[in-house]
């Protein structure tokens, strides 16, 4: 494991190992102790997983506070187009957003600390996408903003999005309770 790349000072991501052989592949997507030497949050308490069609899109998300949360995401089938916006207030790069592909085979594997909300399009039939968090699932707290009102160019006509998210107000409406504190 190793992080290859940081953005929108807090993004972090890893590359791990893929080690593919005549059976397929094998990939380490989490140590506690490479997320404690490079100052991560380590403390994940749930993990799920979701499997999307083609073409959807789901986003974008995050949770406000007291139950706001550190994310890990990774695609373990099939391939995504992963997506995350800076919504901390004072942030040098609020509004700014960061997108990679993440497929099951290259290894990739997002850290998303919080003050960012996270989003992504699935590439092929039946991705699934994995999470790590930081904090428990709060119904009431579990908020979005519009997946189309940040200026990132998704690269699609029609999506398919879930009402929730068609719902949800422009980035330029949502009063943040994120604020950026420079480390
Ligand atoms: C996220 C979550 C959802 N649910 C329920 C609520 C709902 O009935 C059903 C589906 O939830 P959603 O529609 O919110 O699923 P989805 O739109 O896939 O939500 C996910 O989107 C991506 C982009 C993220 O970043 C995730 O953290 C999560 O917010 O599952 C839980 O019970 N526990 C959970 O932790």
């Amino acid at each position: 494991m190793k992080i290859i790349e940081k953005s929108l000072n807090g993004i972090v991501i890893i590359k791990s190992n893929v080690f593919k052989d005549n059976r397929g592949v094998f990939i380490k997507t989490y140590h506690k102790e490479f997320f404690e030497k490079n100052n991560l949050d380590s403390e994940f308490r749930e993990s799920f997983f979701s499997v999307s069609k083609k073409n959807v899109i789901r986003g974008m998300h995050f949770q406000t506070p007291p139950d706001e949360h550190a994310k890990l995401v990774y695609c373990a089938y099939g391939k995504i187009l992963d997506v995350v916006v800076d919504i901390r207030k004072n942030s040098p790069t609020y509004g700014q957003f960061y997108s990679i592909e993440l497929t099951q085979d290259n290894g990739k594997i997002i850290y998303i600390p919080k003050g960012f909300a996270h989003g992504f399009k699935s590439l092929t039939d039946n991705s699934v996408v994995i999470y790590l968090t930081t904090k428990e699932y709060s119904p009431k707290n579990d908020s979005g903003i519009r997946w189309d009102s940040f200026g990132f160019d998704w690269e699609i006509e029609n999506p398919i999005i879930s009402n929730r998210d068609k719902d949800f107000l422009p980035l330029s409406k949502f009063d943040s309770p994120f604020i950026y504190e420079d480390k």
